[in-house]
């Protein structure tokens, strides 16, 4: 266990660096020439459907396979050849906490600190530190069986930085937490960058990888299918949409013609399930909102629902997995505005 203020290396700007890796299990290839980059002190999130590779390029990234073919490194050093080196310089946060389950939360700690070398004083210290950090003080004495999801959770990460990590990852870091406690995870998370971590983050949930990550990776069948930031991402789907939902076909007609003749480019965009036809309306600005009521307004079309839609992360991320993913279909999500 080394502090990370007493190693002397080179500078390391990119701590992640994939080149055209490909992992095969048999005749699946779970990773197909995969490249990516994660810049130091910054968090990439990695999303992808059941079975996209995650999994496969954290276990690739973190020793525990080797690639079929292509190079990775990892805090500067390659997963194959300085694998013995590289594991003292990761932290791994899986789904099921690691953590022993009779154990308190201070012995885990502990444990783990002597594990990695450090003298019993140390690994107290160490502990004691990682404890009042994650809010797990008052817990600290009682078996890691009696916490609650999320306290697990946070002992499981605890447990992961014991070694001061360069890079940590963190497969689907808040499935199966309450909300409350998925916040305060992404805090610590958040926290963590702060402090100068680089972070891996595997997740399906879109509104986890939106918050934390600076750069988004989209894996479809083993491929990057996308990379950028979240607006990039979004820019790439499309446009801002008004969304006009109508009491039956009768207005359908007159409300695109109207919209049509006012310059702009309507598409019915199919039937809401709870109220009628909707009918949506591709705008450059928030203003265009009330062009479209007023040209309605003057069209004598009163709509059961009126929505300014901005692209999320849920669209691009559907659009974007929508010919490797048949099963799944186009969607939307909208901010209601009633008028
Ligand atoms: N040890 C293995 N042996 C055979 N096939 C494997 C093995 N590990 C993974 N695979 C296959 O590789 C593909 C990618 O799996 P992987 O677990 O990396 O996906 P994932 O994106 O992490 O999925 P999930 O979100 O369900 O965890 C899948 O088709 C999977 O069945």
């Amino acid at each position: 266990m080394s502090d990370p203020a007493q190693r002397k290396e080179a500078v390391v700007t990119h701590f992640v660096e994939v080149e055209a890796v490909t992992k095969s299990f048999g005749k699946v290839r779970a990773l197909d020439d995969v490249s990516l980059q994660v810049p130091r002190g910054t968090v990439c999130g990695l999303l992808g459907h059941n079975g996209a590779g995650k999994t496969t390029l954290v276990n690739v990234l973190t020793t525990l396979v080797a690639p079929t073919s292509g190079r990775a490194r990892v805090a500067g050093l390659d997963v194959q050849r300085d694998a013995v080196a590289l594991r003292s310089r990761i932290g791994l946060t899986g789904q099921f906490a690691s953590v022993d389950e009779q154990l308190s939360g201070f012995r885990n700690l502990i444990l783990i600190a002597r594990l990695l070398g450090a003298s019993t004083k140390a690994a107290k210290a160490r502990a004691d530190e990682l404890l009042t950090a994650f809010g797990l003080r008052e817990a600290a004495a009682r078996p890691a069986k009696t916490y609650s999801g999320g306290m697990r959770r946070r002992l499981d990460l605890a447990a992961s930085l014991v070694g001061y990590p360069d890079v940590i990852f963190l497969d689907e870091p808040t499935t199966g937490l309450d909300p409350a406690a998925r916040i305060a995870m992404w805090e610590i998370v958040e926290q963590l960058v702060r402090d100068g971590s680089t972070v891996l983050l595997t997740t399906q949930m879109l509104d986890e990888a939106d918050r934390l990550a600076d750069k988004i990776v989209v894996l479809a069948q083993g491929k990057v299918i996308a990379a950028g930031t979240a607006a990039s991402l979004k820019a790439q789907v499309g446009k801002r949409t008004v969304t006009v939902t109508l009491a039956g076909a009768a207005d359908s007609g007159r409300a695109e013609e109207a919209v049509r003749r006012a310059g702009m480019v309507p598409r019915m965009s199919g039937v809401d399930e709870q109220a009628g036809l909707v009918l949506t309306v591709p705008v450059e600005k928030s203003t265009d909102l009330a062009r479209v009521v007023r040209v309605l307004d003057e069209a004598a079309i009163e709509p059961v629902e009126l929505a300014l839609v901005d692209p999320r992360l849920d669209d691009v991320y559907l659009a974007l997995s929508a010919g490797s993913r048949p099963d799944v279909p186009a969607a939307g999500h909208r901010e209601a505005l009633t008028p």
